[in-house]
């Protein structure tokens, strides 16, 4: 592994151009300057990274995944000595001594490989609880209660809380600590969203609510962000810990390989409902077992509105949980309506919005494409990169909505997959649901319909880039609903998608 020189001054970096790097790369850049990617002190160099392509780990070292910085060549000249990386609102988090440069396979751009430092205040979410893996080494050694083992070295007990801790875990957790006389250190990643899609802060006032229960757990919000390699990630975690002083790993993840702590599966346990005590699953007669709650079971309870048991979970995480996922009823909505033009999308659209609001239960906000084509998207044409920035516009307006507990309407045609997506994406990270309703009314409909008269101008060759004509539109392979209006009337249509959220419990209608 190379390991980096840091000789730069103040005139350097003040004078050193600045980039916002991708999240995994500002997650890895605040990993490495909180020390938890030791002995990894900077991203890695053009050899290193050869050798975890080839090989997937690093020369003398275990398994690791590319901790790699990517720069467009023009935000970073190539005389340039240091970079200053910020956060996505521009505040610099560190800086990056440039040690060396190599073209990346992405035309016009490069990798940066070499030392890293702590530059400006940028990037600090969850500051209390940042703890860098030498100040929580410090701290668990300054909070040892118990004698070293034999070997003359303390226990620390590490989980990885990506999920809230309900009842099931917590016992896992005491139980062996517990055996081990360990201390418990809870590592919170709060890059990302969490694999269930719980946003970061809500997962962390989860875990302390649970943390509660346990005798002085050290919590400490890690900024690790997920890789597309599951075994990668894994080897990762397993290190990180190490860095953070875990000895024993209690961990469900099939896939921990080489050094690092002792990686402890813990056993299956259930409820025993004769004394309410959570045991070894094997022990507890089948009549008397209940089983821990599976996420999917967890979320319907919370999408009823229903509180989660609490022979399963202590109150203080149901009311967390309660609150970042609300009932659907209550939850914020992204109603995306996608489809040629003159499909009906936004008669459609209107229709369900009239519905809602004589309901009066929701705040509804109406996206209208003609609305939004001349308050929020003035100026764009029809090309891919300007439509893609329509759909990007709207999906930031109607996430904000719903984050909110809104119900956000929108009716664009939205031809290509990948805006969709994005829109999708923004309304999960919001905490809200996401419907995309594909009104698949045929072309020829469409164009039968003709109501401003652009398929005839099309067809005639005086426009160009009518979707459905000579633009593409790509049909959705991932719609909650799909309805044509080329069959039945429009209430009918509007029947269809009032049924599906009434079924899925996002609103609830009096009978007819
Ligand atoms: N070239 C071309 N292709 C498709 N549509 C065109 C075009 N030029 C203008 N129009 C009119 O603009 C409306 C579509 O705008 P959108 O904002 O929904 O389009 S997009 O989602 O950004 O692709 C669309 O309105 P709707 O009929 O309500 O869909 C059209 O009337
Ligand atoms: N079942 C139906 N659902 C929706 N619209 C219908 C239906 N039957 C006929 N139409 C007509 O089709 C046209 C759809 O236009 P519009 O809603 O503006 O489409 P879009 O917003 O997709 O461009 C309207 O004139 C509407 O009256």
């Amino acid at each position: 592994m190379d390991r980096f020189e840091w000789a730069l001054t103040d005139e350097d970096l003040a004078s050193a151009p600045a980039h916002t790097p991708e999240p995994v790369e500002l997650a890895d850049l605040q990993m490495l300057l909180a020390g938890a990617y030791a002995p990894l002190d900077g991203f890695m160099s053009r050899a290193d990274c050869a050798a975890v392509e080839q090989h997937g780990r690093l020369p003398n070292d275990g398994v690791w995944p590319l901790i790699t910085l990517l720069i467009p060549d023009v935000a970073v000249r190539p005389e340039a000595k240091a970079v200053v990386l910020t956060d996505p609102e521009g505040a610099p988090v560190g800086a990056l001594h440039i040690a060396e440069r190599w073209p990346a396979r992405k035309p016009g751009h490069s990798y940066l490989s070499g030392a890293v430092r702590a530059y400006g205040d940028g990037g600090l979410p969850f500051h209390r609880y940042r703890l860098s893996a030498a100040e929580a080494r410090h701290h668990l050694h300054a909070g040892q209660t118990e004698a070293p083992d034999r070997a003359g070295a303390s226990r620390v007990l590490g989980f990885y809380a990506d999920r809230p801790l309900h009842r099931p875990q917590l016992a896992q957790l005491l139980h062996t600590a517990r055996q081990l006389s360990a201390q418990i250190v809870l590592l919170v990643p709060v890059a990302e969203p969490g694999p269930d899609g719980l946003e970061q802060h809500a997962l962390l006032r989860c875990v302390l609510a649970a943390a509660e229960r346990l005798p002085d757990p050290l919590v400490v919000a890690i900024p690790l962000h997920r890789r597309e390699d599951q075994f990668a990630d894994g080897a990762l975690r397993a290190r990180v810990a190490e860095a953070y002083g875990v000895t024993h790993l209690l961990s469900t993840a099939e896939t921990i390989a080489g050094r690092g702590p002792r990686v402890l599966v813990p056993r299956a346990l259930a409820y025993d409902t004769r004394d309410g005590q959570w045991r070894d699953a094997n022990d507890v007669n089948p009549r008397f077992a209940r089983l821990p709650l599976t996420p999917d079971e967890i979320a319907q309870l919370l999408d009823d509105g229903e509180t989660l048991p609490e022979w399963h979970t202590p109150p203080g995480v149901a009311r967390e949980l309660a609150k970042a996922r609300p009932p659907r009823r209550q939850r914020g909505l992204v109603l995306f309506f996608t489809g040629l033009s003159g499909s009906g999308k936004s008669t459609v659209a209107h229709g369900v919005a009239e519905v809602l609001r004589e309901e009066g239960e929701r705040s509804i906000t109406m996206l209208d494409g003609d609305v939004v084509r001349r308050e929020l998207s003035k100026g764009l044409g029809f090309g891919k990169e300007d439509r893609d920035l329509n759909i990007r516009r709207i999906g930031f307006v109607a996430a904000e909505v719903a984050r909110h507990g809104g119900v956000a309407i929108a009716c664009p045609i939205a031809p290509y997959a990948a805006a969709r997506a994005v829109a999708r994406a923004m309304a999960r990270t919001a905490g809200a649901d996401f419907i995309l309703v594909h009104v698949a009314t045929p072309l020829e409909v469409c164009e039968k319909r003709d109501r401003k008269g652009l398929y005839a101008k099309a067809r005639a060759g005086l426009i160009r880039g009518m979707t459905g004509i000579d633009d593409p539109y790509e049909a959705p392979t991932d719609a909650e609903l799909t309805i044509d209006t080329s069959q039945g009337s429009v209430e009918d249509a509007v029947d269809e998608v009032l049924d599906y959220l009434v079924n899925g419990s996002w609103i609830s209608l009096p009978e007819a």
